[in-house]
């Protein structure tokens, strides 16, 4: 199965994909294929990382294409906080220099425009930008 360019809605995704491949990352505006390697993991900083590390760290928008080459079949694994706290930029990040880029928001209310969203559409994280 495919997907179309997204990033994570998680803090981080453990992906375990067969040989078949097809995952690509953008880094620098240019897909990059995600080769797979035999009992290899994939590790995918997701939004709720980026938005809590204020930015220091980024999540990666990946996508993945279909080939003909046979069925694909990965297993995902998203690490994600509690559905109805709020996260943001926690407050060793934030300073005077570097003020918080994120308003706090639940998983719940990401969620909510996440999901009401299409893929390939802008970053969730856009609608908690301060
Ligand atoms: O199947 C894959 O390799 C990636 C799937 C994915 O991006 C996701 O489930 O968020
Ligand atoms: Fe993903």
């Amino acid at each position: 199965m495919g997907t179309s360019k997204h990033s994570d809605p998680a803090f981080l995704t453990i992906l375990l994909q067969d040989e078949i491949g097809g995952l690509q990352v953008l880094h620098d505006d240019q897909w990059v294929n995600i080769n797979p390697i035999s009992g290899g993991l994939v590790v995918n900083i997701g939004d709720f990382l980026q938005a809590t590390s204020n930015d220091k760290l980024k999540s990666v928008q990946h996508r993945v294409l279909t080939n003909h080459v046979g069925p694909r079949v990965s297993v995902a694994c998203f690490f994600k906080g509690e559905t109805s706290k709020s996260y943001g930029p926690i407050k060793e990040l934030v300073s005077d220099e570097n003020p918080p880029l994120y308003k706090d928001f639940s998983i719940n209310e990401y969620h909510g425009k996440f999901f009401s969203q299409g893929l390939d559409e802008k970053s969730g994280l856009e609608h908690f930008k301060l």
